[in-house]
């Protein structure tokens, strides 16, 4: 994508309204979103709200037939590929990989990386792989929750996106990764030009994160702000005034600065992943574990075949 398009909209939805063809059932009506460039918009909601149902739209996995769509001037939907290259690359992280058994397997995370480009992005895979404190001789089958939830992240995040799609991808990791992802994420808008749709229930340190929040309800989008429009006040907490055209939110009272100040304690104690001197390059650990983990290169060609679907 180039500079140029910034005045073109991240996302454009125009009347879309989405049902569901096994049951009929309504789970969008009438979304309309305009968000430029640069933009992270939090999308707040109750549970079947269409939150997942949105972002899986927007990622080309539903085909919409009442409305349209552009993403950075671009139709995914278009069978002219030139047309949906315009577009640009649009990742979608959805919990769905991490309860997949087959990452649940003995595999190196070495392996998982090199499998989407980690070579193609060594600077950037080793920046992730120290962003999302990753240890690199982990193997996929001993990983907890969220340590497999952040191998999906680095992999996920390897290739430069221009729109990202997460939908709760976030809800397992500890807090200190969730706040340097969120920077991170906050940085590649800024600098790049990209944007995030993120959809959560966890809302510890996103006061400022978002640049637009929408509540989506009932499948329809009930309310949005611009951040700017947001105004934090002193006062009992819980509370919402809604003003004419903005809305006053009470600071709350949460833990969640004493949980941070604490990881970070940890973190410090033990040291950045970098910092270990004793640490293999990636290069030297992904040459070694992948060799082991495919004794010849015929075998890794059919692991990968077996990964394509074939035409
Ligand atoms: N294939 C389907 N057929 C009919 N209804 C469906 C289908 N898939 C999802 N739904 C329903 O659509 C509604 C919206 O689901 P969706 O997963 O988008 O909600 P959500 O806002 O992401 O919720 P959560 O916060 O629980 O993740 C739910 O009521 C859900 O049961």
């Amino acid at each position: 994508m180039t500079g140029s398009k910034t005045a073109v909209p991240a996302i454009k939805t125009t009347h879309l309204t989405y049902t569901f063809p096994e049951t009929n059932k309504v789970g969008l009506y009438d979304i309309n979103i305009t968000l430029p460039r640069s933009s992270r918009l939090l999308l707040v909601g109750p549970n079947g709200a269409g939150k997942s149902t949105l972002l899986k739209i927007l990622a080309g996995q539903k085909l919409i037939k009442q409305g349209s769509i552009e993403l950075n001037g671009g139709n995914p939907f278009a069978f002219d590929y030139a047309e949906k290259q315009r577009c640009g690359t649009i990742t979608y992280l959805g919990t769905e990989w991490a309860n997949n058994g087959i990452t649940q397997r003995d595999i190196p995370v070495t392996v998982l990386i090199d499998s989407v480009g980690g070579n193609v992005y060594p600077e950037r895979r080793d920046m992730l792989v120290n962003l999302l404190d990753l240890d690199i001789s982990w193997r996929m089958n001993s990983c907890s929750d969220g340590e497999r939830r952040r191998v999906q992240l680095c992999m996920g995040l390897l290739k430069p996106w221009d729109l990202l799609l997460l939908d709760e991808v976030t809800v397992d990791l500890d807090v200190l990764v969730r706040f340097r992802l969120l920077g991170f994420l906050k940085k590649e808008c800024e600098e790049r030009g990209c944007s995030v749709v993120y959809a959560t229930h966890i809302f510890d340190g996103l006061g400022d994160w978002p640049s637009q929040i929408a509540h989506l309800s009932g499948g329809c989008i009930v309310e949005q702000y611009a951040i700017d429009d947001i105004k934090y006040v002193d006062g009992s907490e819980g509370g919402v005034v809604k003003k004419e055209n903005s809305i006053e939110v009470q600071k709350a009272h949460s833990l969640y600065p004493l949980a941070l100040n604490w990881m970070a304690d940890d973190l410090k104690l033990r040291g950045e992943r970098t910092e270990d001197k004793t640490r293999p390059k990636f290069e030297e650990l992904s040459k070694k574990t992948t060799e082991m983990y495919y004794d010849d290169k015929a075998r890794i060609t059919d692991y990968f075949k077996t990964t394509r679907t074939t035409k």
